[in-house]
């Protein structure tokens, strides 16, 4: 059995995939110059959904449609890049969950920056630091991160696209189990492997990181000390993994969004999702049929509800804002009418931003 043949043949395709990849790459170019010349954003989620959609369509195997997607987020990254090296805003330090989910979102070819915050994450992309900033909004586990979602009330960025990625967390340290005395990691990382960390290190004390790397890095400098992180960051900063997956559910997953100052346009079709901030005002969350009288201009046009969350206001006490997920887009006839209904009696109805529904990888 010769294996050259075979290879020369993979030598030669290699060749036309090269000259492929490059002609892209030259009309993403094009389309960069012509974008400078009208103002348009260089990064279009609703334009990239569209393309994903195209290439799975023409997939017939054997490769899977996460593979290409994957392949594709790195040609769609060099492209941009050649457009524009945008800049991208996450919480770190380097190798952080949000790092890794930013990374997937936008590929290797663009500048990531590690802020000490989601609120610095925030602040980055207003004051024009950075294009685009990728935060962690909800985990399947632990629910809403609450300082992202206190965040947009005073924000007015908007959530461009979003990403869904399953998340594994190692026990990371320099000391054997049986030496560990202090586990440090972010408040929900901890949270997630509640069961795992009772179980096996009952005595220890959890204390809360800014972030799961920032928790690797502590870990790295004090005796007796771990961390709850992702093994990328295990690798980045050379620390020994202790134990891996102590997630206590194995398909334990973060929704992250992407954060721009120019809202996505509608693909159509069901297949966006928009997220509002919501105040009923005057004490309202507090009375009989106040959160009914705000779902039904919703529900009655049939926009599916697929997220509700409530946080205090900070304005007076018992008082709530609601933040809600819903299906189809801003800029819809529908929507518009709900939102009409609602700002008649909702003294805030903020629009966070609209979005391409995918969840899955392979979708
Ligand atoms: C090339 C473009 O710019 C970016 C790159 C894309 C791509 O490589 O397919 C798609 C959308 C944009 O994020 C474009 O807007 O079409």
């Amino acid at each position: 059995m010769d294996l050259e043949p075979i290879r020369a043949k993979i030598d030669e395709l290699d060749r036309e995939l090269v000259d492929i990849i490059n002609r892209r790459l030259a009309l993403a170019q094009e389309i960069g110059q012509i974008k400078r010349v009208t103002d348009g954003e260089v990064y279009v989620p609703e334009r990239e959904d569209a393309v994903f959609r195209k290439v799975f369509a023409s997939n017939k195997g054997p490769v899977n449609n996460e593979a290409l997607r994957a392949i594709y987020r790195e040609l769609m990254s060099a492209g941009i890049a050649l457009e524009k090296p945008l800049s991208i805003a996450y919480l770190g330090p380097e190798a952080s969950n949000t790092h890794a989910a930013a990374m997937k979102k936008f590929g290797v070819s663009l500048d990531y920056h590690a802020m000490a915050s989601v609120a610095d994450s925030f602040a980055a992309v207003e004051k024009g630091e950075a294009d685009y900033a990728v935060i962690p909004i909800e985990n399947s586990t632990e629910g809403s991160v609450r300082e992202a979602l206190d965040c947009f009330v005073e924000s007015d960025l908007k959530v461009v696209a979003q990403l869904y990625t399953e998340i594994s967390h190692a026990l990371i340290s320099n000391e054997p189990l049986e030496k560990i005395t202090t586990v440090y990691s972010k408040d929900q990382a901890l949270a997630q492997c509640r069961y795992w960390l009772q179980r096996h290190l009952p005595q220890a004390r959890l204390v809360e990181a800014s972030s799961t790397s920032r928790a690797v890095q502590i870990a790295a400098q004090e005796s007796g000390a771990a961390a709850v992180a992702g093994e990328l960051a295990a690798q980045f900063y050379g620390v020994p993994v202790v134990a891996r997956a102590i997630q206590d559910k194995a398909d334990n997953t973060t929704r992250f969004f992407i954060l721009g100052r120019k809202p996505t346009k509608p693909i159509g079709g069901g297949k966006d999702v928009s997220s509002f901030l919501i105040s009923l005002g005057d004490g309202a969350s507090d009375r009989p049929g106040g959160l009914l009288k705000m779902l039904m201009p919703l529900a009655e046009r049939g926009i599916n509800l697929s997220k509700i969350e409530s946080r205090p206001s900070k304005m007076r006490p018992w008082d709530y804002y609601f933040f809600i997920d819903v299906s189809g887009h801003h800029d819809e006839p529908e929507m518009q009418a709900a939102l009409a209904e609602l700002r008649k009696f909702c003294p805030l109805v903020k629009w966070l931003g609209s979005y391409p529904a995918v969840r899955r990888e392979s979708d």
